[in-house]
């Protein structure tokens, strides 16, 4: 039976102090982000939004193990060690081209000798609430953008890991598709609760997804503001759009991002 604690009663899943990282060019030093700090509680889904170049990604890729701070600390609590820390879902399609539907959900699992009959059963899981029983035994390229991003949700779901990363996964997808992805996504996630960290350039969608919506500053990428998400959940999309605290929180939102990507937008190219 899945215990469902409530995100802001759970324990500490992520602890990140001043964190900060600069990348050396090789004209100059790039500042990414700077004096970051921030608790994710486990089991929540925390969606990140801030202008173009404030360093979402950098942040992102720190907590996934890809990238490597210059300062400030960072704490992941890694309570089951047969399980991977993280997975990650890009923008862009990332899944094997020379796998199976279902050998590419299944590959995280095989890696870590997970027993056959367990994989099998977690995999048919995936397959189903992705929608793409009928396709388990077919080939990416056989397959829409949409379709190749459910393999890549599914994928990832079904490593198991303690904390999930995803980078804009649906940006590049149609709005029919990124609604029904969505959709997908919270069922998957409403079953399980992973601690998700989820980056968008869409207020709407993390209103849709999260829990809270930390917002950055422009570039160099510090906390801005982190907002509680007072949406009731199981969320249903279409009705979501319907409630009146989603505008109002919309607007909040907007109107201290947009002062963001105002000063993005003068301060283009300046770099420390
Ligand atoms: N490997 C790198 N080398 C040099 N500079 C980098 C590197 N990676 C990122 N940067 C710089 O760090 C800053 C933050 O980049 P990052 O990609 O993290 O921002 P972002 O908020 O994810 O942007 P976007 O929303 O456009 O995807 C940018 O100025 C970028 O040019």
């Amino acid at each position: 039976m899945l215990r469902v604690v409530e995100a802001s009663r759970a324990p500490a899943k992520v602890i990140i102090e001043g964190l900060g990282k600069r990348f050396k060019t090789r004209k100059r030093w790039v500042v990414a982000i700077e004096e970051v700090t921030m608790t994710i509680r486990e089991g929540e889904f925390l969606c990140i939004v801030g202008p173009s170049g404030c360093g979402k990604t950098t942040l992102l890729r720190i907590l996934a193990g890809l990238e490597t701070a210059t300062s400030g600390k960072l704490e992941v609590a890694h309570r089951d060690s047969a399980k991977p820390l993280n997975s990650m879902v890009f923008q862009e399609q990332s899944i094997f081209p020379w796998m199976t539907v279902r050998n590419n959900i299944a590959y995280g699992l095989k890696m870590r000798r997970v027993d056959s009959r367990i994989r099998d059963e977690v995999v048919e899981r995936y397959l189903k609430l992705v929608g793409l029983s009928k396709f388990a035994d077919a080939y990416p390229h056989q397959l829409s953008g949409g379709m190749k991003q459910r393999v890549s949700v599914a994928r990832a779901f079904a490593n198991d890991p303690e904390i999930l990363c995803m980078d804009e996964p649906f940006a590049a997808l149609d709005e029919q598709n990124k609604i029904l992805l969505q959709e997908e996504l919270l069922k998957i996630w409403e079953s399980n609760r992973k601690t998700v960290v989820f980056i968008t350039h869409s207020i709407d969608e993390a209103l849709v997804l999260g829990d809270r919506i930390m917002l950055m500053t422009a570039h160099p990428g510090r906390v801005k503001a982190v907002f509680n998400v007072d949406l009731p959940r199981p969320r249903n999309i279409a009705t979501l759009r319907t409630n009146p605290g989603f505008h109002k929180q919309f607007s909040e939102i907007w109107s201290s991002l947009r002062e963001e990507v105002n000063k993005a937008k003068a301060d283009e190219g300046i770099c420390t």
